[in-house]
């Protein structure tokens, strides 16, 4: 959690590999992300924006991500129809990303990372666009995946959110306070 501009985005995208540190590493078990491959390609992303394919349909854009990662094709279409259905889009499945609505397509980024059942799922507020019911099927569904051993992290706003986590680490705007205190 943090103040918007504090550096939630900037810090899931480095924990994911995606943005190297300006200084600093990210150690995972006390070892070098770069030096663990298969943590690295383990790892799985739910962006602010979604960065889905908006040319693809809902299912499609999932499916493309179980096939990267080395799914047959029919498995890709069990396993993204199966996820679709937890975090209810299934009903879109044939819809083209760009005819969704901004939560919709949130639980089709969210169906994506799920589906791939990561070791590390970093989640950047997933749960922004949902209303009060999908909001809580989100958040019950990235939950479960702990329980299968997956290491969950979230940025988030959402108080309700934080408190379901085990653990809430708050970043400071230091950009923020530097400027205003003019050092
Ligand atoms: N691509 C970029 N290049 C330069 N600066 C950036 C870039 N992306 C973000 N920043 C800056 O880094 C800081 C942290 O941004 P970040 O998006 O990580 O914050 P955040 O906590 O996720 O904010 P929000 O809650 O609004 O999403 C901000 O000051 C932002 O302007």
């Amino acid at each position: 959690m943090g103040p918007s501009g504090s550096g939630k985005t900037t810090l899931l995208t480095t924990l994911g590999g995606l943005l190297p540190p300006a200084a600093g590493r990210v150690l995972a078990g006390g070892v070098p992300l770069d030096e663990q491959p298969e943590l690295r390609a383990g790892l799985a992303l739910v962006f602010q924006s979604y960065g889905l394919l908006s040319l693809l349909t809902a299912a499609e854009n999932v499916e493309v991500a179980l096939r990267a990662a080395g799914r047959e094709p029919a498995e890709a279409m069990r396993l993204a129809a199966e996820t679709m259905e937890r975090v209810r889009v299934s009903k879109f499945a044939g819809h083209l990303v760009e005819e969704l609505s901004g939560g919709q397509q949130q639980r089709v980024a969210v169906a994506r990372a799920l589906a791939l059942r990561p070791k590390v799922l970093l989640a950047d507020e997933p749960t922004a666009e949902q209303d009060a019911t999908h909001r809580a099927v989100v958040l019950d569904e990235l939950l479960a995946v702990t329980d299968e051993g997956t290491t969950l992290v979230i940025a988030t706003h959402d108080p309700e959110v934080a408190e379901r986590c085990d653990r809430v680490i708050e970043l400071r705007d230091v950009a923020r306070r530097r400027s205003r205190s003019g050092t």
